[in-house]
């Protein structure tokens, strides 16, 4: 199992996720400023573990200064990298509330250390737990279709839908992964196909206009993906491509599988309507892998997430296990 995220006491180690699976190379934070980019610009990606550096990029923070006011700048330097995921604000939240009242501060690099390495260790139970029970969940589905890539790479470790891939793997109940290629960054392409690879998973990569085809071949008996934060309603924001699958699944009957840990659920964002959408650079998809692919000055529109309204969803499976519908996270 890959391990995308390495704490070195004094420095952050990031497996750069941009070039892979051509190249593995890390890149190196050694402050906030640093991690906060490295989190823009893709290094490291998906949720929970965006969520897991920026826990990171306060220690690093406080360790090169430990005023409450250079504390207070990292956060708010770290919640600027990327607005869609929420565990990047849970994690930011998290390591405040742990440190509380500056006023009682003694070591708060070492205490916020402390609870960085926690909230690291607390996501890969979690994401173990969430496989386990969304394979139980999943009684007879043996060909699963996901989109973007929920891996080891985007958390701690093992992964949420594809911790229940893997997981169902493991009780040999597994028969074919499709993985979305997930334009315009390929996550699925990149990271999901290379990392059941890794695993011996029986994976085939699809593009992400295949997913009604292979339901009406009858080729997928269910869709398993992750997300970036859902609001109170149920309403989850994922990866831009999902909701297209979701309706699909929907009009043929298929399990539409939401998994995330309780840190990706927003209990005060009320519905999907009030998700903030990140928009990325436009050379995202005028380029494929910085070949243009359009003519110059073409109007590009580049979301980076859609929202699946919750009547969509089948179930949203978390550490604490199964929530069916109607979603009620408040
Ligand atoms: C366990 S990762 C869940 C989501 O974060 C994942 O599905 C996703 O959309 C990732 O988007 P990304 O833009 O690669 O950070």
């Amino acid at each position: 199992m890959v391990e995308a995220i390495k704490w070195h006491g004094d420095h952050l180690e990031l497996l750069d996720q941009r070039v892979l699976p051509f190249e593995t190379s890390f890149v190196q934070c050694r402050t906030a400023q640093e991690t906060a980019d490295a989190i823009r610009n893709m290094v490291v990606r998906g949720a929970p573990a965006i969520g897991v550096t920026a826990s990171y990029g306060l220690v690093l923070a406080l360790q090169n200064d430990a005023s409450p006011q250079a504390f207070h700048a990292a956060c708010e330097v770290l919640a600027a990298s990327r607005p869609t995921a929420i565990n990047l604000f849970d994690a930011i939240d998290n390591t405040k509330e742990g440190l509380g009242n500056p006023a009682g501060w003694q070591n708060p690099a070492a205490e916020a250390e402390r609870i960085a390495v926690a909230y690291h260790q607390d996501d890969l139970a979690k994401n173990k737990a969430i496989g386990r029970h969304g394979a139980q969940f999943l009684a007879g589905q043996r060909r699963v279709l996901t989109h973007c890539n929920t891996g080891s790479l985007a958390t701690s470790g093992w992964g949420t839908a594809l911790g229940i891939i893997r997981q169902l793997n493991e009780e040999q109940r597994l028969t074919q992964v499709y993985a979305n290629e997930t334009r315009p960054f390929l996550q699925g392409a990149r990271l999901t196909v290379w990392e059941c690879q890794q695993d011996k998973l029986p994976v085939t990569l699809v593009t992400d206009g295949m997913g009604g085809h292979l339901m009406n071949a009858d080729m997928v008996d269910c869709v398993i993906v992750g997300a970036d934060r859902i609001a109170a309603n149920g309403d989850t924001a994922n990866k831009i491509g999902t909701s297209m699958l979701a309706m699909a699944a929907h009009f043929h009957g298929i399990p539409f599988v939401v998994a995330a840990p309780t840190t990706t659920i927003a209990t005060k964002t009320l519905t999907g309507k009030d998700i903030p959408i990140e928009e990325r650079p436009h050379d995202e998809v005028s380029h494929v892998r910085k070949n243009p692919i359009t003519a110059p000055n073409t109007a590009v529109f580049n979301p980076a997430f859609d929202v699946t309204p919750a009547a969509l969803i089948s179930a949203i499976v978390t550490e604490d296990g199964i929530f069916h519908p109607p979603f009620k996270f408040n």
